[in-house]
């Protein structure tokens, strides 16, 4: 029998919902995993009674073994939060004690301790607010961490998440990769470069490859413009950038469809035989995608050197501490994340 692979789940911001789902994640573990949680004892042991769970909770050091998973037994690499965190009440005290579970569970991954990361939702206005002005969201963080250039942002709701909600009805496979991440809108058409658009599609490409086992995905591209420019009379970004990107991909053997119109790429007909939609920005793609599996879908970063999960959601103080947050799209993530690490992703 194969031994689960460790994942190291950060807690993500103290004052959301990311401690209380990790402790409902320990209270029934997914299968084929070993989470150990990175975060503050007290604070997450505080939130499962908080939810009236009972759980153990075991402190290890990185070096420790790693034992099965067991319903009810939380496995912690400790950090300790800066400021006592109130559910739904933001402090930026607490900024870097959220940054330092990142750092650890970086850490681990890169030293062999962890097969890979998850990580539940952090507040990124509070991390600037605290003064971290060049902070723009995990994605890029790690980009930063792991000193890659390039990193790709991809959302899936997939046939293997799918596996495990037998009641879902959406598209069997939809991935959709982001060409641009966190940016202002004002800013998106200027990041679109030749450069940066041959990064982005050759890492996805790769990783499709790599992480599901496909031998020759197929990806279909946005236009930036409505219409995806209607011939340049509506915007030259597909003229100018995108047709060419993509046909000099094309000559290399990368399967690519488009530019094309993303309001009717996203209807089923135009995604059948897909592996992956390619969008030029965040809102472009992620509300499609949101749509279709807000619940069941999970974040991946691609182009790291070891898969790294994360939720659908983010830090939904409005529910902090109620008991009322859907840990669905954390099961996604971990097992998403289990998957990638033994490398066995079901197509
Ligand atoms: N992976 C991440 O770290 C991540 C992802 C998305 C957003 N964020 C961050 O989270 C913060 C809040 O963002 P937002 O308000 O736009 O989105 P949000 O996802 O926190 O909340 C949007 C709505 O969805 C609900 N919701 C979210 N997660 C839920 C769950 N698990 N179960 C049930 N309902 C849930 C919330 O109650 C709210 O009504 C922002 O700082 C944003 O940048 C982080
Ligand atoms: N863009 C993501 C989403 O909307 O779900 C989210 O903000 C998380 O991004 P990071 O994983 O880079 O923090």
């Amino acid at each position: 029998m194969s031994v689960s692979p460790v994942l190291a789940l950060t807690t993500g911001e103290p004052a959301g919902i990311g401690p209380e789902l990790a402790a409902m994640l320990a209270v029934a573990p997914v299968a084929g995993s070993r989470v150990v949680a990175v975060g503050d004892p007290e604070l997450l042991a505080e939130r499962a009674a908080r939810l009236g769970l009972a759980l153990e909770i075991v402190e290890l050091a990185q070096h420790e073994a790693v034992p099965a998973a067991a319903p009810g037994r939380l496995l912690v690499w400790p950090v300790a939060l800066r400021a006592p965190a109130r559910p739904g009440v933001l402090n930026t005290a607490n900024a870097d004690y959220v940054l330092e579970t990142l750092d650890v569970a970086i850490a681990a991954c890169r030293d062999g301790h962890a097969a890979g990361m998850v990580t539940a939702p952090l507040h990124k206005g509070v991390i600037l607010d605290a003064g971290h002005a060049g902070f723009r969201g995990h994605t890029e963080y790690l980009r930063d961490a792991c000193g890659v250039e390039e990193v790709v942002m991809m959302l899936a709701t997939d046939s293997a998440l799918h596996a495990l909600r037998p009641g879902w009805r959406g598209p069997a496979a939809l991935r959709v990769a982001l060409a641009t991440t966190h940016l202002p809108l004002r800013e998106v058409a200027d990041a679109i470069t030749g450069e940066s658009l041959t990064r982005v599609l050759r890492i996805l490409d790769i990783d499709l490859k790599r992480w599901y086992g496909l031998t020759a995905p197929r990806i279909a591209v946005c236009g930036l413009n409505p219409h995806a420019g209607e011939g340049g009379h509506l915007g030259r970004e597909e003229l100018e950038v995108i047709e060419p990107v993509l046909a000099a991909l094309r000559a290399e053997g990368l399967r690519l469809d488009g530019p094309l119109p993303a309001d009717t790429l996203f209807t089923p007909r135009h995604l059948e035989g897909v592996d992956a939609v390619l969008a030029m920005y965040h809102d472009q793609g992620l509300p499609v995608l949101k749509y279709a599996g807000f619940g069941s879908a999970a974040n991946i970063t691609l182009g790291l050197p070891f898969p790294r999960t994360s939720v659908d959601h983010g830090t939904a103080l409005d529910l902090a501490g109620s008991g009322r947050a859907d840990p669905g799209s954390l099961r996604v993530a971990v097992a998403l994340a289990a998957q990638m690490a033994s490398r066995s992703i079901i197509q």
